[in-house]
């Protein structure tokens, strides 16, 4: 299937016309990877990005890292940009009276509202410096994600990042997976339902990335997604040595966890075909050049049978444009709980980016967690701040709205 870009269907404004633009294939050839790193907590996300980071570095390849994770103390790497140099999760829950989840879920709304100035940092990163022509474009951004993977998948401002992002670059999920906790069919199928629902909420190619390869092979669960009899045959097992429950001795349970692990299988087939998996051990190194393969395969995917969805979908929202944008902002103020009107916050200031010449250390040396620096820097309210991010950009806030104006940035 041929991919159609949006060039090809809107013209830039006349003054930026003067240089000729590049060909879409041009464009998307020297476009970003931007790898998103899901997974559960204690699954290895950390380490994993840990882990691509210096790979890259080693390569010669700096990435552009984000963070989105309000809650970590500390990261073992640096991020280019991190949500809490703009988001103070801690004021965030005091201020709103919010459990750790919902303080998540707030932080991560508020940086939503910032997608824009995101965005226009890594669309520079992106592009050749003219003033610099030394300096090398990033080839890949590594965004990591909380832990509580429900706070970022099934929240608006998830959606609204990653679909701002998705408009930008070839974006891929990578899901991390705790391969010794999977090694029951049960266990492995609820990992597998869980991926399943995360790829058709975020509708981005995904990677299966079977982390802690060191502490178990994960050629039993390649082997579980490939060969049915495989699978059927652990499942009996499983069935066998009461894995499911049922009386002590007898084994097999009522027979039902091991008839809906079946069917379940069988329905997940299709699913399996459109992954790509890989074994990786976060902690020693081990099948991260097939890690990178797989990207590059995924980013071929993306542009091939994902842009074009994502271009149509595009299309239908601009023609609900204004609904859209309110239902998004509404949606927004509700799970934040704030009314129409907004709160007035010190937890929240500008994004930030560490964006010097020079690429962002592997190890951060950073050790200054001082949770007051924002309030100090900047007391301004949330209201002032979420009303004239409104006002300069009716297009900031809702994904559709940020979605069509990243593809006009891309069409230029
Ligand atoms: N054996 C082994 N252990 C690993 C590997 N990767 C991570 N771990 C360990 O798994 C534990 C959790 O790793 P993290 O990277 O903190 O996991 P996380 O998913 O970021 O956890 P949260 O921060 O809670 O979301 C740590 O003890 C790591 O040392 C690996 O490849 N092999």
């Amino acid at each position: 299937m041929a991919s159609t870009t949006p060039a090809q269907a809107t013209s830039a404004p006349a003054a930026e016309q003067s240089t000729p633009a590049p060909s879409a294939a041009q464009a998307t050839a020297k476009q970003p990877v931007a790898i998103v790193c899901v997974g559960m907590a204690g699954s290895g996300k950390t380490t994993f990005m840990q882990r691509i980071n210096a790979y890259l570095h080693e390569k010669k390849d700096a990435p552009y890292v984000m963070n989105l994770d309000p809650a970590i103390t500390h990261s073992p790497f640096q991020a280019n940009i991190d949500i809490r140099d703009s988001v103070n999760y801690k004021k965030v829950m005091e201020e709103y009276k919010l459990g750790p989840n919902g303080g998540i879920m707030t932080s991560l709304n508020l940086f939503a509202t910032k997608v824009d100035q995101v965005m226009n940092i890594l669309e520079k990163r992106a592009a050749p410096d003219p003033a610099n022509p030394a300096k090398k474009p990033i080839s890949k951004i590594l965004v990591d994600t909380p832990g509580q993977i429900e706070v970022f998948v099934w929240s608006a401002s998830g959606t609204i990042l990653l679909e701002s992002l998705a408009s930008s670059f070839p974006t891929v999920i990578a899901y991390i997976i705790d391969t010794p906790r999977c090694g029951s069919t049960s266990t492995f199928m609820s990992n597998m339902l869980y991926a399943c629902s995360i790829l058709y909420k975020m509708k981005l190619p995904m990677i299966l990335v079977f982390n802690k390869a060191d502490a178990k092979d994960p050629s039993f669960a390649k082997e579980w997604m490939t060969d049915y009899e495989a699978f059927q045959a652990a499942l009996t097992e499983d069935e066998n040595n009461n894995a499911f429950g049922g009386v002590e001795g007898e084994g097999g349970g009522s027979g039902y966890m091991g008839g809906l692990i079946n069917s379940m299988s069988l329905m997940l087939e299709e699913f399996y075909a459109h992954l790509s998996v890989v074994g990786v051990s976060s902690l020693y190194g081990t099948g991260i050049d097939e890690f990178f393969e797989a990207v590059q395969d995924k980013a071929e995917e993306f542009k091939r049978d994902y842009q074009p969805e994502l271009d149509r979908r595009r299309e239908e929202r601009e023609k609900n444009k204004e609904k859209q944008r309110e239902r998004e902002l509404a949606k927004m103020m509700n799970s934040m709980n704030m009314g129409e009107g907004g709160p007035s916050t010190s937890a929240f200031a500008d994004i930030k980016a560490d964006d010097d010449d020079e690429p962002a250390p592997i190890l951060s040396s950073d050790e200054d967690d001082d949770d007051d620096d924002i309030d100090e820097d900047d007391r301004e309210g949330l209201q002032a701040r979420y009303e004239a991010a409104m006002e300069a950009q009716a297009d900031s806030v809702t994904a559709d709205a940020s979605f069509a104006k990243y593809i006009h940035t891309q069409q230029r």
